[in-house]
């Protein structure tokens, strides 16, 4: 449950005034999602998605995300719109908060993703890289590698209450990534939190990718990193090279991954496992009292990390050197 500020009913029907989307019929908070507060809102007009921004989201950024949904829809992503108020703004202010409302997507996120939705997976992170290329506006990801060494100097010694050792263990993959960080890859606007839980299914087919919230610029292969991590461990924490295979050829196919990005490919895995791992300690170790959020595991990014030290090259991801696409 991710809700870390009440909306009192007087508070929304209010809000919704400035909107020409009915009167409000119901609203309840969603059970998913750590980093905003989210909630399901039925009116007289239809099913919306009401978030209240947290933390995590700087206010100067949601025109980039939610001008970024728009964008991405005009070039056949499908993902959520922002719902105009009246005076043409997509944010608003409630509850204290910066807030939006987007509309409602059908869809159902895997809860035990298969070789088929990793492929669909692989082929819309591709889409995404493509149709992103002519957006206007900018963002720097601010929670690539030179954010790491802030988020592990907050969480300090407390890392070993987690798991003893993990302080030296993320001090020791700290000096390593900084150091040996690709400087140079193909880049553009990346969604950077391509989960499971933000990738809709309808049946079998793609329905729609959500949460943008941490969307920016970095390496298009980085962003195939996290999917790489997200999407291709079983539940027993066993990599799963068929899944690797299924996403990294889908992707292929659609945007060819150059041989420079292919081989940075593990270093990048090592990354996007420890900026996960860093969050999901911070966040772990500092549940804000009367928070309704159940805190991401850590530990499950400790093992995708040292599963990707031992990579030592892509086929340990179950693909030959991706060549040209015919
Ligand atoms: N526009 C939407 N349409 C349908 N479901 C959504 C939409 N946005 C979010 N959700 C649902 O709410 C959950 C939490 O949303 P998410 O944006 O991931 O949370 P957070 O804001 O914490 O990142 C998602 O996993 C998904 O199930
Ligand atoms: N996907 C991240 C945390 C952010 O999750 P969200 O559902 O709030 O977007 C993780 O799993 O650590």
């Amino acid at each position: 449950m991710a809700v870390y500020t009440d909306v009192a009913a007087e508070e929304l029907a209010d809000f919704l005034k400035a909107y020409d989307i009915g009167e409000v019929l119901s609203y309840k908070g969603i059970a998913e999602g750590v980093e905003n507060s989210n909630y399901l809102l039925h009116t007289t007009s239809g099913s919306f998605f009401l978030t209240l921004y947290e933390k995590r989201v700087a206010i100067d950024d949601l025109p980039f995300f939610l001008g970024l949904m728009g964008h991405l829809a005009t070039h056949g992503i499908v993902c959520p719109q922002p719902v105009k108020a009246r005076n043409g703004e997509t944010l608003g202010r409630l509850a204290g908060r910066p807030a939006a409302i987007i509309d409602f997507l059908e869809g159902v996120w895997p809860r035990k993703p298969n070789v088929a939705h990793c492929a669909a997976v692989g082929a819309a992170l591709a889409k995404l890289h493509l149709a992103g290329r002519d957006f206007s506006m900018k963002r720097v990801n601010a929670l690539s590698v030179s954010s790491w060494r802030p988020l592990f100097e907050q969480v300090g010694a407390c890392a070993d209450t987690v798991q003893p050792g993990l302080h030296d263990f993320l001090k020791a993959e700290l000096d390593h990534l900084e150091a040996y960080w690709p400087r140079e890859l193909p880049g553009g606007v990346i969604h950077a939190d391509l989960f499971p839980d933000n990738v809709l299914f309808l049946s079998d087919r793609l329905s729609g990718l959500i949460d943008f919230y941490f969307a920016c610029h970095d390496f298009f292969a980085y962003d195939v990193a996290i999917c790489l991590n997200a999407w291709c461990f079983e539940p027993d924490h066993a990599f799963n090279v068929t899944k690797a295979r299924a996403l990294l050829g889908a992707y292929h196919r659609e945007r060819a991954l150059s041989e420079a990005e292919q081989a940075a490919l593990p270093l990048l895995a090592r990354g996007a496992a420890l900026r996960f791992l860093l969050t999901r300690l911070v966040d772990f170790l500092n549940v804000p009292a009367g928070a309704l959020v159940k805190p991401k595991d850590p530990l499950e990014y400790v093992r995708k990390l040292r599963f990707q030290q031992r990579v030592g090259g892509v086929r340990d991801y179950g693909v030959a050197i991706l060549g040209p696409v015919a």
